[in-house]
């Protein structure tokens, strides 16, 4: 669907992410990210309290202050004398308010940061957890960058939200209501004339979220952009380099980096207004304090010291709702991020566990009845269509054909990373979509073109499929399937790091390690993607007997390349359009005359050139 939708018209990334989850997305975050304060709500519950006694201190402090102006300087008949033991009492009251002010904040940071952290690595946990469900058709679809900017930086972008926002939020709601009961007490006028601000202010603020939502969800779309973009360079980079296309490169990263750029500067632009406001009206709500004030002492409502305290609490009124703008601001990245965050979680694996899964076999009979497949719905023909093909346990069969036609996806809808589209994939007797992939997976092993090794030594990349395995018994599988000559010449022999994706190693050390791992796995049925790329004599020599071996006692299924390696299969099917066309054995092929007759005189006629050459 996703597909269809991008051809009728460019998606953005979230489009396509919401065609991908089935969803559209939820703008209020809000209820989505509470329930993941209730792993935590030890630590909120104290920062709460912590809060509320912050405010508490901070609202003492301009009644010292008062109880001074009105009361620590006496008329005598000297004179106006000092009020020495009010002053002192006051001045240790104001002292310890701020020991306490300061003590307080800092605990009440330190349990919500911790509390934060706890959150967001539970979060990262959810994602990675979710993205290896996922199916491949998302892999597909979704670039890696794009994947790595939702797993990393958008959880970090929901730090600020969530470790110091809900505190400051809280104190700034506290804050607020208190200011606005102490006012009352002192002059019910004053905060009447102060409550007319507050409408204005909240239309603003409300027209502010509404925007600065807006902006940065277009800023998180413009920067996975450009990490998609980087992503696949480091990717790519040999390809980069080969075909020398390091400055179109650059200049599509400048494109994206500008747009990133333009999309934050208009996003500013658009919401900048906000912060001139708040201030506008914080002055204006001094100056209804002057006013009332006056008329206070000119009526005599109200004490000098009373407007002192005022002065304060007019403060601590107006200052939680110019705090806003920061709140809302850091609430609008966070969300945005939230947004992409649960667009992920919200996409199903499209292909799932079967409620009762069938117990595996390990005989490794395969049959394909009348399968059809397409990898993009929308696409008007098959990839593989109405192909019946039937491999006894035990059999080598290899599969032989052009390029493009098929034979690599016979093999990834046997292992049940796409779903057919009509027909059946059965093992030994049982339809693939009743087995749990994982104990599915286990069955068939893999050996492809493309083998990918984990950074670490060789020794740990074998132990990968038998992790109980002993270092000695790793060295014995080794040596049985004859790979031990060319692995043990490694600079560290067994111990050589292989590099990232086994990058150090070279194509035929590393088929040799996913022989052997394929080998320890020990699995009924093999699949072997032969490797189109050249190796030397001496190690194709032994990558065919370590296969040989491989083979052994299992079904094999071959995806062949170089034909002379697959004469001696029990079978061969030749692909063309995704259908069998012909199927038998070298002998009997060759006599029919027909399609791998053709392929074969091909690839005979091309060797002898090579050879020639
Ligand atoms: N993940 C995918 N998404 C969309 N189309 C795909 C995908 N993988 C393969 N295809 C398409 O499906 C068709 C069959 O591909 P497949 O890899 O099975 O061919 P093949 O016969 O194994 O080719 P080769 O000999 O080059 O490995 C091709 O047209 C290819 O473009």
């Amino acid at each position: 669907m996703a597909e269809k939708l991008r051809q009728e018209r460019a998606l953005n990334d979230i489009e396509l992410e919401q065609a991908l989850a089935k969803k559209s997305l939820d703008r209020n975050m809000f209820w989505r990210l509470l329930p993941l304060l209730q792993q935590v709500w030890g630590k909120v519950t104290a920062v709460i309290l912590l809060e509320t006694l912050l405010v508490g201190v901070i609202f003492i402090r301009p009644w010292f202050l008062r109880e001074v102006i009105d009361h620590g300087f006496l008329q005598s008949a000297q004179g106006v004398i000092l009020n020495t033991p009010l002053l002192v009492w006051m001045s240790i009251g104001m002292g310890l308010s701020w020991i306490v002010r300061f003590g307080v904040s800092g605990l009440s940071q330190y349990l919500s940061g911790s509390a934060a952290v706890h959150i967001l690595n539970s979060l990262r946990v959810q994602v990675f957890a979710h993205l290896q469900q996922l199916s491949m058709r998302y892999f597909d679809q979704t670039k890696a960058g794009r994947i790595i900017s939702r797993a990393d930086r958008d959880i970090d972008a929901l730090e600020p939200l969530l470790i110091q926002g809900p505190p400051e939020l809280l104190s700034a709601l506290l804050r607020f209501v208190v200011a606005s009961v102490a006012l009352w007490i002192i002059s019910p006028k004053l905060l009447l004339a102060l409550a007319s601000i507050v409408p204005v202010l909240f239309a603003a603020t409300w027209l502010f979220k509404r925007i600065s939502e807006k902006n940065w969800a277009k800023v998180a779309e413009a920067r996975a952009r450009f990490t998609a973009h980087l992503v696949e360079t480091v990717s790519g980079v040999r390809i980069i380099k080969q075909t020398v296309i390091e400055d179109d490169n650059a200049t599509r990263y400048r494109a994206l980096l500008h747009d990133f750029n333009t999309t934050l500067i208009k996003g500013n632009l658009r919401s900048s207004w906000f912060l001139p406001l708040t201030q506008v009206l914080s002055t204006v709500g001094m100056a209804f304090l002057l006013a009332t004030g006056s008329l206070g002492i000119v009526e005599h409502e109200m004490t000098v010291g009373q407007i002192a305290q005022s002065l304060f609490y007019v403060q601590l009124f107006l200052g939680p709702l110019q705090e806003l703008n920061d709140l809302f601001e850091r609430y609008s990245t966070g969300a945005s991020s939230a947004q992409r965050i649960f667009l992920l979680l919200d996409t199903e694996p499209e292909i799932i566990d079967p409620a009762t899964p069938q117990l595996p076999a390990v005989r490794g009979h395969v049959a394909f009845n009348k399968v059809h497949f397409k990898y993009n719905p929308q696409a008007p023909g098959y990839v593989i269509q109405d192909l019946s093909l039937e491999i006894p346990a035990g059999q080598v069969l290899a599969i032989v054909g052009p390029t493009g036609h098929g034979k690599s996806t016979i093999v990834q809808l046997l292992t049940r990373f796409y779903e057919v589209n009509a027909g059946e994939v059965l093992v030994d007797g049982v339809n693939v979509k009743d087995y749990e992939q994982s104990s599915l997976r286990r069955k068939v092993g893999l050996v492809l073109q493309d083998n990918v090794l984990f950074s670490g030594t060789v020794l740990e990349n074998l132990r990968l499929a038998a992790p109980q395995a002993s270092d000695a018994e790793l060295i014995h599988a080794v040596k049985e399937l004859g790979a031990d000559e060319i692995l043990e010449r490694l600079p560290q022999g067994y111990a050589t790091q292989v590099g990232p994706l086994g990058a150090f190693l070279s194509h035929g050390q590393r088929q040799l390690v996913c022989i052997v791992r394929a080998y320890l796995a020990n699995p009924a049925i093999l699949v072997l993607d032969e490797a189109t790329s050249a190796v030397d004599l001496q190690t194709e020599r032994k990558i065919q007997t370590a296969f040989r071996r491989l083979c052994e006692g299992r079904t094999a299924i071959i995806i062949a390349h170089r034909l002379s390696t697959i004469r001696d299969a029990d079978a061969i099917a030749v692909i063309r359009d995704g259908q069998v066309v012909e199927k038998g054995s070298h002998g009997q092929l060759i006599a029919l005359d027909g399609h791998y007759s053709g392929l074969y005189k091909a690839y005979q006629e091309a060797s002898e050139t090579t050879l020639a050459a």
